[in-house]
């Protein structure tokens, strides 16, 4: 890890560069066509909001850019390299990381220890190898308030943290451990208000770093806060593809609850 880390840590991202270029993306399960024709860039500083309604395809999105499933129509290029993943491993390779709605965290684990999972810093060899407690926990803790995050006490349980909290814990690992793509699957779908803006307000630091972030959501008024891209998805195709100064909030929020749809069916109800 120290070298992903030493590999990952001196990258310069400059703000508007591709990251992620998907053209003609489309993806069958079997018979069940559940993407087609897909165009969706994501760039360096800048955040790339993917709404859509149940079914409309957003899981199957973020399965082919973090390796779960190979598409089969399309071209996905990785910092301009023609790419179909095989595993998230190779997806993480290439700094792609996602942060799933239900982490993966052990909640009677400590912060730090949750920071580290699975990348935890050791001193001498196997099958002596030290843990570098003391270590893992400033740095955990510095980079937690490198983000302006403030958890109480770096060794408390992080089931102890509150869902938002524990989200934006999630981006700051990410961000350490060299992320260049960070993809957000609805990270505000469970929490309240004043939650969701914290998670908010840390994907914009994220991008603010210079990662490309992917925020998937059902939410447009989440995603206008901090989107510079939306797309919108339904039954597997594009509905809507514009950059900010191409869509308003309004037309954004009408779109994703139905569009032309939603006026038939005022109109039908009469009112
Ligand atoms: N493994 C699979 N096998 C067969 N069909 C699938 C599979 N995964 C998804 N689908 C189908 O593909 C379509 C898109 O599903 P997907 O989960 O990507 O949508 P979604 O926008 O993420 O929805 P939700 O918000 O409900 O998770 C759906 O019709 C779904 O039934």
């Amino acid at each position: 890890m120290t070298d992903t880390l030493a590999s990952h840590a001196d990258r310069e991202l400059n703000k508007g560069e591709p990251l992620i270029e998907m053209t003609g993306i489309g993806k069958s399960y079997g018979a069940i066509r559940a993407l087609r024709g897909i165009n969706l860039r994501v760039n360096a500083g800048e955040v790339t909001c993917v709404l859509g309604d149940n079914g409309a395809g957003k899981s199957t999105l973020i399965k082919i850019m973090s390796g779960l499933h190979p598409h089969n129509e399309g071209s996905l290029k990785v910092d301009g390299e023609d790419l179909t993943f095989s595993s998230p491993r190779q997806a993480l390779d290439h700094g792609i990381a996602t942060v799933y709605q239900d982490l993966a965290v052990v909640s009677l684990m400590e912060v730090w220890r949750n920071f580290f999972l699975g990348s935890e810093l050791t001193s001498g060899r196997y099958p002596l190898a030290g843990l570098k407690v003391k270590e893992m926990r400033r740095i955990a803790d510095e980079e937690l308030r490198k983000m302006g995050i403030v958890v109480k006490d770096i060794n408390q349980p992080i089931g102890t943290l509150s869902g938002g909290q524990r989200q934006c814990v999630a981006i700051a690992r990410a961000v350490y451990f060299g992320a260049r793509v960070l993809i957000l699957d609805e990270p505000t779908a469970a929490l309240g208000v004043k939650q969701s803006g914290v998670v908010l307000k840390y994907t914009a630091a994220a991008r603010d770093a210079g990662l490309g972030v992917v925020f998937i959501t059902h939410n447009p008024h989440h995603a206008y806060l901090v989107g510079d891209h939306f797309i919108i998805l339904k039954l597997g195709g594009t509905a809507l593809d514009k950059t900010r100064s191409e869509v308003g909030l309004d037309e954004l929020t009408t779109q994703m609850a139905g569009g032309d749809e939603l006026t038939e069916l005022s109109h039908e109800l009469g009112r």
